[in-house]
């Protein structure tokens, strides 16, 4: 199956025209106030309405209640749910049992231990997330432009439902790409030029970037990252720039 991208954080009609237009294969909208993508209802409304049928729609939410849950899916009407709090195992599955929609829990990854959460959440998400933790005192949960370190999962076989996030932009996907093989990448702050304002020139550089890599890793003989030839994965909690 091919590499999955998603672009998230939407809010404009232009921006979300220029992922679709490049070939995203997922596009996600933030509902949580704090965040400078956040969408009202209205507005993402008309945007699930262009987006519909020409690639996944990801309405993202922070722990989020039933009632609000309910209010946005008639909205907006996503493909996905992707939950980015601190839902528990329990919570993701009352979510996916209640409202029948394909659930995509956000993990945050700093050190080898959280990789314990995996199993679990895998036995009741159709996909996980995997994101940096967000800056001590950050108000967003995600989102934030920080990567952790690749090499905590480069060993996670390609076959498990999980994409790639934290960090990414058009700059070091490639790297990502080639040490990770992930089925799915996410981005947000590295395709902006300011905080919540997405640069349709670099979303287009990300999939470009991405699509090369996939291609290049798909015909060339494996060996990729062996010694000396690997890419460097960021080191911990890498703040990248926005703009
Ligand atoms: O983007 C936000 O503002 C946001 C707010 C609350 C929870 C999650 C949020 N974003 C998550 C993402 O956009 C990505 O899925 C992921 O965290 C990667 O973000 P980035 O490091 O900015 O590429």
């Amino acid at each position: 199956m091919s590499l999955e991208i998603k672009i998230c954080g939407l809010s404009t009609a232009e921006t979300l025209e220029a992922s679709l237009g490049a070939g995203a294969d997922m596009v996600g909208m933030v509902f949580f106030a704090p965040s400078p993508r956040h969408v009202d209802l209205a507005t993402a409304a008309t945007l699930g309405a262009q987006a519909r049928g020409r690639a996944q729609i990801v309405a993202l939410t922070v722990d989020a209640d039933d009632a609000t849950l309910a209010t946005i899916i008639d909205a907006l009407r996503p493909d996905m749910l992707q939950l980015h709090g601190r839902e528990s195992v329990e919570r993701v599955a009352a979510i996916r049992a209640r409202f029948g929609l394909p659930v995509m829990k956000a993990l945050g990854i700093a050190s080898a231990e959280d990789l314990a959460a995996l199993a679990a959440y895998e036995g009741v998400a159709d996909r996980l997330l995997l994101d940096a933790k967000p800056p001590k005192g950050a108000v967003l949960p995600g989102g934030n432009g920080v990567a952790f370190d690749w090499n905590l999962i480069a060993g996670l076989d390609p076959a498990r439902p999980f994409m790639l996030s934290g960090g990414l932009d058009p700059e070091n996907v490639a790297d990502a790409v080639r040490l990770i093989h992930p089925p799915g990448l996410d981005v947000s702050s590295g395709v902006e030029r300011g905080p919540g304002i997405k640069d349709p020139s670099r979303i287009e550089a990300f999939l470009r970037a991405a699509r090369a890599a996939e291609a290049q890793g798909s015909s060339a003989p494996t060996g990729d990252t062996a010694p000396g030839s690997a890419p460097t994965p960021p080191s911990p909690a890498r703040e990248t720039s926005p703009s």
